[in-house]
């Protein structure tokens, strides 16, 4: 596997791939990898001849008083992990490399992108809608890989690629998860061991709303406030965003149980956020 960390480099490796007809695959994140994102590549090794995956931890989606300073760094252990899995090319630029110049230009998603997680992060979609645009121009991409646990962000994602009639295929992948079912994610090392073991109440909060449908709840508001009080019983974790959505839209709706629904989780426990969701009833039925 070779690193680069311009894009001309990178440009440059990927050019007589191109020439000769061979697919390209894309698996953007922010480094710390664990097996979610060993997911995102195995998917797309199977899919493309070229594999490139992406490591940058992109200023421009978070907040003033994010964690842009202390997200978890370890670009040798992510080289040996991409290079074992058979990845073909790491792009891993400075911020300077991808933002030379302050960013006039940006791609904004004023609706999708203002609610549930972007109620708690404002522009923080914005900026992952314009990262993730540069890297499709930097690589350009077949197909691009991005997580089911980051719901929010691959519905955005999606329509922005329809949207701007971005030239390639968005494939989502299922979330990996930990033996007690927690989503596997580079800020899990955040938690103390008291919170680590609390945090499987989010992944036991979808099952809680699974049951209540199964046992006939119907009314989207009611079934929100259960798993709000469901989440809230454990003292560790503050529940931010509980919300039922129509899976493709991300609308809000009123009934559950006669469609697929969404249920999208943004739970605090201390300072770290973890994000959860399911898609309950007909459409997940085989899951
Ligand atoms: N458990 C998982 N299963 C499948 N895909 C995942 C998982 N966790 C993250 N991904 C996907 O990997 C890609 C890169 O994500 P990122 O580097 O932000 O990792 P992360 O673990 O989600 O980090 P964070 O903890 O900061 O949210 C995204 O498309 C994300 O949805
Ligand atoms: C898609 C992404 C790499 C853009 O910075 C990031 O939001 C992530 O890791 O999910
Ligand atoms: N996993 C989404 C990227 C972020 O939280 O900034």
């Amino acid at each position: 596997m070779q690193t680069f960390t311009t894009i001309a480099d990178l440009r440059a490796a990927l050019a007589p791939h191109r020439l000769d007809g061979r697919t390209i695959g894309l698996v953007p994140t922010m480094g710390y990898l664990h097996v979610g994102h060993m997911e995102l590549a195995r998917r797309a090794l199977a899919d493309n001849d070229i594999v490139v995956a992406t490591i940058f931890v992109n200023p421009l989606q978070f907040g003033a008083n994010e964690d842009l300073a202390r997200y978890p760094r370890d670009l040798a252990r992510d080289q040996a992990m991409l290079e074992a899995a058979g990845v073909h090319y790491l792009f891993a630029p400075g911020v300077a490399d991808m933002y030379p110049r302050p960013m006039e230009t940006v791609v904004d998603v004023p609706t999708l992108g203002a609610e549930l997680e972007g109620s708690v992060r404002p522009g923080h979609f914005a900026g992952v809608a314009t990262v993730v645009t540069k890297l499709f121009n930097i690589a350009g991409p077949d197909r691009a890989y991005f997580g089911e646990k980051d719901y929010q962000q691959l519905a955005i994602i999606r329509r922005m690629v329809a949207d701007l009639a971005q030239p390639l295929e968005v494939v989502g992948v299922p979330t990996v998860r930990e033996a007690d079912g927690l989503a596997c994610s580079s800020r899990n090392v955040y938690l103390s061991a008291e919170e680590r073991a609390a945090a499987a109440i989010v992944p036991r909060a979808l099952e809680e709303a699974e049951r209540l449908v199964a046992a006939g709840e119907t009314d989207a508001k009611r079934l929100e406030a259960a798993v709000t009080a469901f989440i809230a019983a454990e003292p560790l974790a503050r529940p931010e965003v509980v919300a039922i959505r129509d899976p493709d839209t991300l609308a809000e709706i009123g009934s559950v149980g006669d469609r697929p629904v969404l249920l999208l989780l943004f739970v605090r426990f201390g300072g770290t956020k973890l994000l959860d969701n399911r898609v309950i009833g007909p459409k997940n039925a085989k899951r």
